[in-house]
């Protein structure tokens, strides 16, 4: 079996006596999608957190491509290649989709911002942006400021940023949030090429997507993981179906 590109071991995390990350242990290998779900307050977004180096744990180490990334800060882990997405959107409201997508560029390089205005005269710099917005549908809203695409634009957008970082693995954080039928149908389209460019550790509440692309699925429940398979096994798991799926499955 390929080695792991991300292997989560044994973490945990408590906020006071809460356990929210009990003991969890999961990994994401080579061009699959690893969607992680659970209830509310499950600890997904806590557990990516940790992963993504936005909360220390208690106990437990993080390898990525490898090497122990446990105590590597965000930016640190970033530059290593691990992109993440956010629940809340992470965007710059007064910049145009296509300098948000050439600020995550230049941040990669380690360019400052004030190198930006240049650039963006630079179509060897811009035309790389203006690709990655073709590949998300967004080529004719590249000079709209972020706050005036709509929601599922902008969830578009942060997936292109994540791009732009040339990822080795993508932490997505409810990507479907907010979305009508119309957005999840093309964001799953979207997503179920993407894995070939990098692994993709998938939380998600919209089961249809989770379905319809994940190549193994976690279920967290009270920070542990709970049952771990292909979406069959998991949707004839009957404690998975008692604890989170119930009609969904
Ligand atoms: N900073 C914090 N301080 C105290 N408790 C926290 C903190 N962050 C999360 N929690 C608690 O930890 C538990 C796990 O929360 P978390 O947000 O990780 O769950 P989740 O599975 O992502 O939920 P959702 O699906 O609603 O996003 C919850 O009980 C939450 O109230």
């Amino acid at each position: 079996m390929a080695e792991p590109v991300l292997a989560v071991d044994r973490l945990e995390k408590a906020f006071g006596a809460l356990k929210a990350t009990n003991g969890v242990s999961l990994d994401l290998r080579p061009g699959e999608i690893h969607a992680l779900i659970g209830p509310n307050g499950a600890g997904k977004s806590t557990l990516i957190n940790q992963i993504a180096g936005a909360l220390a744990p208690d106990a437990g180490t993080i390898r990525f491509l490898g090497r122990d990334v446990t105590a590597l800060s965000t930016a640190a882990r970033a530059r290593l290649g691990l992109a993440r997405t956010f629940q809340v959107s992470s965007l710059l409201p007064d910049f145009s989709a296509l300098r948000n997508i050439m600020l995550a560029a230049q941040a990669r390089q380690g360019s400052s911002l004030r190198f930006l205005r240049p650039v963006l005269s630079d179509r060897t710099l811009t035309e790389p942006a203006m690709a990655i917005l073709a590949r998300v549908g967004l080529t004719a809203r590249a000079d709209v400021p972020a706050a005036e695409l709509s929601h599922g634009e902008r969830r578009q957008l942060e997936i292109a940023v994540a791009l732009a970082m040339q990822p080795k693995a993508f932490l997505l954080d409810e990507p479907m949030a907010g979305m009508g039928p119309e957005g999840s149908k093309t964001l799953t389209a979207f997503l179920d090429g993407l894995r070939q460019e990098a692994p993709i550790l998938l939380v998600e509440h919209d089961m249809d997507a989770v379905f319809a692309l994940a190549d193994r699925v976690s279920v967290l429940v009270y920070g542990q993981v709970i049952a771990s398979g292909s979406v069959a096994e998991i949707r004839s798991d009957p404690e998975v179906r008692r604890a989170y799926l119930g009609d969904a499955a």
